[in-house]
């Protein structure tokens, strides 16, 4: 079910090469898809949404939003310790994303000269919390609490309903944790481009975050310009660079932890040692018999999945700089040696008690990640992706008539005279 490549650098790297080929080409594949539903969505609005609401998810909605009294009715049955886990999880995730909050900022020079940055939340966003083939209320918080603590004028969330073709009472309830402004249950490609164009019942969206499948994803990407978004948060994928101190039982559930989401998803376990590379493979095989999504798990390893054998654990930091995946377990001995050379990963979980899946849904870092090799120049979901900064300039008359010359001959340097002027007439009127 999982390959296995032993071998030195250069093998190792033609190997990483092809399951990144392997990427790229089923990506290839569902970018005609989505370009069609992005025609189809932006000439037919709310009917076509519900037209592919119809073909994808099983649901005939006769509304495309989800009143608040709905939304109670229909979460109202939701298990109390799970509403008590989610509000820990939610305070957590809160206090995190808290401390990365910028404030305005209004510097006095001392010679009356003021600049200084304004920041503000941006005006109304649309949150993507995927339930194609699981419900996924965490990602609600992940999305929705940075956007409140950069006090987003509005969040309107979407989300599909899902394998039942039914709304999710749990992630419900976590929108009403939440405290969403609009719930729209609608998923996909076409719920992105219902957000990015506006339809007759859906309000046009500043920005687009949050994850969902390669549809999701690949609907971001070629909206993008016609509104703003995240990152490229597609199929999950979990990269493990362990040495001979890691525990391969650990080693198995954690890679299947992410294999779990997705046929796409992609879980990878790079070590020097060969003994545990063997035993995680034993290790994987027993496990999957006790897991409920198995069939995916077992698709997913077989076309995502790898178990490398390399030469060194400098060789394993370099392939996992090369991968850049979105998660990064460091399970070695000492974590924190290698903290500082790792640069290309979304959230890295260090030692052997921080598995994936407690930033998944506790620790309190976003989940929302990069994936496909994006970690090498997108971020993890944070406040700043809900804010937008301006500038502020104030000049006195004395302190323009002194920076007058500099800036005269600036312009003129750039042969823009009519810039020269707006400066001159100040200094000679
Ligand atoms: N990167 C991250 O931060 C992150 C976080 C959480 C989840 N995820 C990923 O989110 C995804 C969730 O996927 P999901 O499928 O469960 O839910 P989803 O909500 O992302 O996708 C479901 C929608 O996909 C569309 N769809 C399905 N098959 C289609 C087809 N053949 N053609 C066109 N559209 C189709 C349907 O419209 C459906 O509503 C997983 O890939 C998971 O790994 C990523
Ligand atoms: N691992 C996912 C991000 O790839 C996030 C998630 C939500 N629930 C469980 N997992
Ligand atoms: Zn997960």
């Amino acid at each position: 079910m999982i390959r296995v490549v032993k071998g030195d650098r250069d093998t190792c790297l033609s190997f990483i090469e092809e399951l990144k080929t392997r990427v790229g080409e089923t990506e290839k594949s569902v970018e005609e898809t989505v370009s069609d539903i992005l025609k189809k969505v932006k000439s037919g609005g709310d009917e076509a949404v519900k037209a592919y609401s119809r073909k994808f998810d099983g649901w005939t909605p006769e509304t495309l939003e989800l009143s608040r009294t709905e939304m109670k009715e229909l979460s109202k049955d939701c298990d109390p310790s799970f509403l008590e886990s989610l509000r820990r999880a939610a305070a957590n995730i809160r206090e995190f994303h808290a401390r990365q909050k910028q404030q305005s900022r209004i510097d006095p020079m001392g010679n009356g000269v003021i600049t200084g940055q304004r920041v503000r939340g941006l005006h109304r966003v649309g949150v993507y919390v995927p339930g194609g083939t699981a419900g996924y209320p965490s990602s609600v918080l992940m999305n929705v609490i940075p956007a409140q603590v950069a006090e987003v004028g509005e969040i309107i969330m979407v989300t599909p309903p899902g394998r039942t073709g039914k709304p999710d009472p749990n992630i419900l309830a976590a929108a009403l944790v939440a405290g969403v402004d609009r719930v729209f249950l609608m998923g996909g490609a076409q719920a992105v481009a219902a957000l990015a164009y506006g339809t007759e019942s859906v309000p046009k969206v500043d920005k687009i975050v949050g994850p969902g499948n390669i549809f999701v994803a690949t609907a971001k990407k070629q909206l993008y310009g016609v509104v703003d978004i995240d990152m490229i948060a597609g199929p999950s994928e979990i990269l493990i660079v362990a040495d001979d101190s890691a525990n391969p039982e650990y080693l198995a559930a954690d890679l299947m932890s992410q294999a779990e989401h997705d046929r796409l998803a992609s879980a990878i376990l790079i070590t020097n040692s060969e003994q545990l590379a063997a035993e995680t493979v034993k290790a994987l095989y027993r496990q999957v018999e006790t897991l409920s999504r198995k069939e995916i798990i077992e698709a997913s390893l077989d076309r995502f999945g790898a178990v490398i054998v390399c030469e060194s654990m400098e060789q394993a930091v370099e392939f996992a700089n090369d991968l850049a995946p979105e998660h990064l377990e460091v399970c070695c001995q000492d974590p924190f040696e290698y903290l500082g050379r790792l640069d290309n990963a979304g959230s890295v979980f260090l030692g052997h008690y921080s598995p994936e899946p407690l930033g998944d849904y506790f620790a309190g870092a976003n989940h929302v990640l990069p994936t496909g090799g994006t970690a090498r120049f997108f971020s993890p979901l944070s406040v700043d992706d809900f804010i937008k900064k301006s500038s502020f300039i104030y000049y006195p008359k004395e302190e323009l008539l002194k920076a007058a010359d500099d800036i005269i001959r600036l312009a003129e340097t750039e042969e823009l005279t009519a810039h020269a002027n707006s400066i001159r007439v100040r200094k000679e009127l």
